[in-house]
């Protein structure tokens, strides 16, 4: 069974994947002096916001959004409001105000919490990996009663086959609750099974985590990798990507380390972590607790992200404990 919500968060994600590629390609590329209010990426997130916004509206007039930006800055900018405005219409080939484009991003105000239906989401995510030709996603979840009961990752930059760069690029991933997890390449209709990989060998593993060493400590995932025999270099990508490569199994194992203090936003990892699921994988912060998207716009009962396979989980765990151990972190 397909359900009306998925259909419409597919429609949603891949216009507004059209929107970002059109940015990068007229913006990142082609713009050498950029205001720093106006940058390409700024950009992009209030046009792919207000895109899925706009898309949701379509089917679900009531539908309530947590979503990461609000028009506050295009309030303040009549060129950034325009260019905003022009990107959506000439993308949706509509002819919105400035007025509406503003009221379909601020949806994304809502507060979330637990109980309720509500979507969720990142309208650009790896914004750092979008401006540097890297990995970024479009990311929007369904939230029931403060469950995540659907994710879609829209991938433009992701290799469809495996992790090769010569191949195509561009994928969707999609996950159901009950329903598991599926890959659509971009202009195909098929969505493919996925499934997490069937590796038990730790050894064998290969880990992702993020770019920007700022987002997660690339010395502790070392020292865990070390731990569990670990040899293959770590997979650096940016952005909810990493969960679409844990999910159809080019890595098993998913390391998220923020600095002490940071609580991540549900927006990060809404999507991601219930295709991960469907997949057959495991998804947890660092003290095995599963992510609680019932708090609101952020993951406030929750500190780092850990997704694995599943199969090797338990030894991801034993290694994460006695390194932090090591480290007079303290473990719940
Ligand atoms: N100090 C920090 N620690 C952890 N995550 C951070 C961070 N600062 C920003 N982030 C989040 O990390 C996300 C990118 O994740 P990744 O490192 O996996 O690519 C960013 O999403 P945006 O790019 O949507 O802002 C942002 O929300
Ligand atoms: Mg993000």
């Amino acid at each position: 069974m397909v359900s009306k919500e998925r259909e419409v968060a597919i429609e949603a994600v891949l216009k507004a994947c059209k929107v970002c590629q059109k940015v990068f390609n007229t913006l990142v590329k082609g713009e050498t002096v950029i205001k720093a209010d106006e940058s390409p990426v700024t950009i992009g997130d209030f046009a792919s916001q207000a895109i899925v916004s706009i898309t949701l509206k379509k089917y679900f007039p009531d539908f309530k959004l947590v979503g990461e930006e609000n028009s506050q800055a295009l309030k303040e900018s009549e060129s950034l409001r325009k260019r905003v405005t022009g990107l959506v219409n000439s993308t949706l080939e509509t002819n919105y105000s400035e007025e509406e484009i503003m009221k379909a991003i601020d949806r994304g105000t809502f507060e979330g919490g637990s109980t309720g239906n509500f979507w969720v989401i990142d309208p650009i995510d790896g914004t750092k990996g979008f401006l540097r030709g890297g990995q970024y996603a479009v990311c929007l979840g369904y939230t029931v009663n403060g469950e995540v009961t659907l994710g879609v990752l829209g991938c433009p930059n992701l290799p469809c086959n495996d992790m090769d760069e010569d191949g195509p690029k561009g994928c969707l991933f999609i996950g159901e609750k009950g329903y598991g997890a599926f890959q659509r390449n971009f202009g195909s209709e098929e969505d493919i099974p996925i499934h997490v990989s069937s590796i038990d060998d730790s050894a064998k593993a290969k880990f992702c985590e993020s770019f920007e060493a700022g987002h997660s400590s690339h010395k502790d995932s070392a020292e865990i990798a070390k731990l569990l025999n670990i040899s293959l270099p770590p997979i650096r990508i940016d952005s909810q990507c990493k969960y679409g490569i844990i999910a159809r199994g080019n890595a098993q194992v998913y390391l998220r380390f923020p600095r002490e203090g940071y609580i991540e936003n549900t927006w990060d990892h809404a999507a991601g972590s219930l295709i991960v699921k469907e997949a057959g994988g495991i998804v947890c912060d660092m003290f095995g607790k599963p992510l609680d998207f019932s708090q609101g716009r952020k993951l406030s009962n929750n500190k780092g992200v850990i997704a694995t396979n599943g199969i090797i989980h338990s030894q991801v765990m034993n290694a994460i404990k006695s390194v932090f151990k090591l480290n007079n972190v303290l473990l719940g």
